[in-house]
């Protein structure tokens, strides 16, 4: 019997995952009235304050509340600490946990894809599909849309703390940048974040909700994705579980794996497409030795640092930040400005971490909050942080089975600090920004540095990264496109050696781009819905020989 019996229900395309990638796909594909799509997704549909409120993703961030919460296997580089891994689990993915930060990344990580044998995946390649997903309302042409889906704006949180980060960038002697993604990233400012009028706007509310309407679109949330079922090397359908039930769902034509870095390559696995010997270990029949799925993790090792301040513009707890967030939410309620729009992350870099680098290699988040691991320890009183992460590290990492369950964690390790060239380079980069730190417009916010302080010497600092640096959240890579023996997809995102099956999410990208990967994942997801429809456009080769006269 093959897998292609008994199905529960039919459909065009079936996406996995309602993540980034996945709601703009949907969206996309769905725009097409001819093309059915079911979307399965494993989280739930947050459409309330938790979901659109900014600051509210300090209440998920950090505890299992629509989040996987995963962890790291132990990290050698890392003393042996477990990172922490959370991942969005609901419409809109991890988007709808995120910092919200609008950022692209830069011309040369492109294309450096396309010279790894990714044809039409260079920068002009890929340019004209941020700007079709991107309704920007402070720039425009050439570099910026102004008529897509996903809104970025620039902040309502007003906080002159804003102003300090800038001039202090000033004072250290770093160019002040307007437009992380215009000409050029260099340079100190303050993001644009994925905010529609002072609310989150995450993949789902750009691309999906707006479309809940169309009869050729059925998004079904609480339904976790078990296997991709095969008739020989063709993808058919998927088995999944909604309300404790086992279904079963067919495709016409294709089956979209959009489940993030980390689950998409589990879900590979799980039905059989993986290194041959790791499925065995694990019992699972083998559909298609492929032993690029799961390898070639890579993610942004970020150190923080934390800063104690009396400032009430910095989010505290103590009784004068609690009166100052009663009046926030006062005027959030009425105007939809101020403190709970904030994205924390609210001032930005991108520097040089030594003059032998020829563009930014370290990227800043300034935070108007005191955070510790994750924001998972709460301290009284207020403070500062900022992050510096390095954003193109060498260290490659491997993502793996633990169980044979899709419920069950798999097994990350991004290898932090495997390439010595990183620490290095971090080391580096925390110089850099302990210089602004202490420039004079930013260091009257601040008291202390909570933890550090007596790290000077390049050993001191390497000891210090060792012992508190972490992800910033940019697993990539472990489905990656090419064309050599441990890619797992083509330039067209099809998965090598089968048919009727493609991966659309972070996870493709060869190498890590430099800065955030949300606008990059939907950017994807734009690309593949035009190749995916185009695809389905060319006629087979029945058609052509039918249309051809035989001699
Ligand atoms: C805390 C945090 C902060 C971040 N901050 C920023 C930022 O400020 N700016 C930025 O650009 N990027 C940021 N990122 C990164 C960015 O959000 C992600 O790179 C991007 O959302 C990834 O998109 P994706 O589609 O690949 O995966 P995801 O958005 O993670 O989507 C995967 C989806 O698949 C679903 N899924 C998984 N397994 C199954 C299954 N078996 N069956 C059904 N559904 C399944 C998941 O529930 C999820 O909804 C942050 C990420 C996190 C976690």
């Amino acid at each position: 019997m093959t897998d292609s019996q008994r199905f529960d229900e039919t459909h065009d395309v079936i996406v996995i995952g309602a993540g980034s990638s996945g709601s703009a796909l949907a969206g996309r594909l769905s725009e097409d009235a001819g093309t059915s799509v079911l979307v399965l997704e494993a989280g739930a549909d947050v459409n309330n304050w938790l979901g659109n409120v900014p600051t509210a993703a300090v209440l998920m961030v950090p505890t299992k509340l629509h989040n996987y919460a995963f962890e790291t296997v132990p990290q050698p580089g890392l003393n042996g600490r477990r990172g922490y891994v959370p991942r969005g689990k609901m419409l809109g993915g991890s988007s709808g946990i995120n910092a919200m930060v609008y950022i692209r990344g830069q011309r040369e990580d492109y294309d450096d894809w396309a010279a790894q044998g990714n044809p039409g995946w260079g920068w002009n390649d890929v340019l004209p599909y941020f700007i079709k997903s991107e309704c920007n309302d402070s720039f425009g042409a050439p570099l910026h849309g102004q008529a897509g889906p996903l809104k970025v704006s620039r902040l309502r949180s007003d906080n002159p703390l804003q102003n300090a980060w800038v001039a202090a960038g000033r004072e250290a002697g770093h160019a002040i940048n307007a437009d992380f993604n215009g000409d050029t990233q260099e340079g100190i400012g303050i993001y644009q974040v994925t905010q529609d009028r002072g609310e989150r706007c995450n993949a789902a509310r750009a691309y999906l909700r707006p479309h809940l309407h169309r009869p050729n679109l059925r998004v079904t949330p609480h339904a976790q994705v078990q296997r991709i079922l095969f008739d020989g090397r063709r993808a058919v359908g998927v088995e999944f579980t909604v309300g404790g039930q086992v279904r079963r769902a067919q495709a016409r034509r294709e089956v979209v794996l959009a489940a993030g870095a980390i689950q998409s390559p589990q879900l590979l696995m799980l039905s059989g497409v993986g290194d041959a010997a790791q499925l065995q270990q694990h019992g699972i029949e083998v559909r298609h030795h492929l032993p690029g799925v799961g390898a070639n993790l890579q993610d942004h090792p970020d150190f923080v640092f934390g800063l104690r301040s009396k400032s009430l513009d910095s989010f505290g707890v103590s009784l004068g930040g609690g009166w100052a967030f009663w009046r926030a939410m006062r005027r959030y309620r009425a105007e939809r400005r101020g403190m709970l729009t904030s994205n924390f992350a609210e001032g930005g870099g991108f520097l040089r971490s030594s003059a032998q680098q020829d563009r930014p290699d370290v990227q800043l988040h300034f935070v108007v909050a005191a955070v510790e691991d994750h924001a998972r320890k709460l301290g009284l009183g207020h403070g500062l942080s900022c992050h510096v992460c390095l954003l193109r590290p060498k260290s490659r990492g491997t993502l793996t089975l633990a169980s044979r369950h899709a419920a069950d964690a798999p097994d990350i390790d991004p290898a932090f600090f495997q390439h010595p060239d990183d620490l290095a380079q971090m080391v580096d980069g925390f110089k850099r920004t302990r210089e602004l730190l202490n420039q004079p417009s930013l260091r009257r916010h601040w008291t202390r540095e909570m933890w550090g302080a007596d790290a000077h010497t390049d050993a001191d600092i390497e000891a210090l990264l060792r012992q508190r640096v972490d992800t910033i959240y940019h697993p990539v890579g472990t489905c990656k496109m090419g064309a050599d023996a441990m890619a797992v997809v083509d330039a067209e995102l099809r998965v090598h050696g089968l048919e009727g099956l493609r991966v659309v999410d972070a996870s493709i990208m060869p190498t890590l781009i430099s800065g955030n990967t949300n606008a990059p994942a939907m950017m994807i997801a734009e690309k593949a819905a035009e190749m995916m429809q185009s695809a389905a456009r060319r006629p087979t080769v029945a058609e052509v020989r039918q249309a051809v006269p035989q001699a």
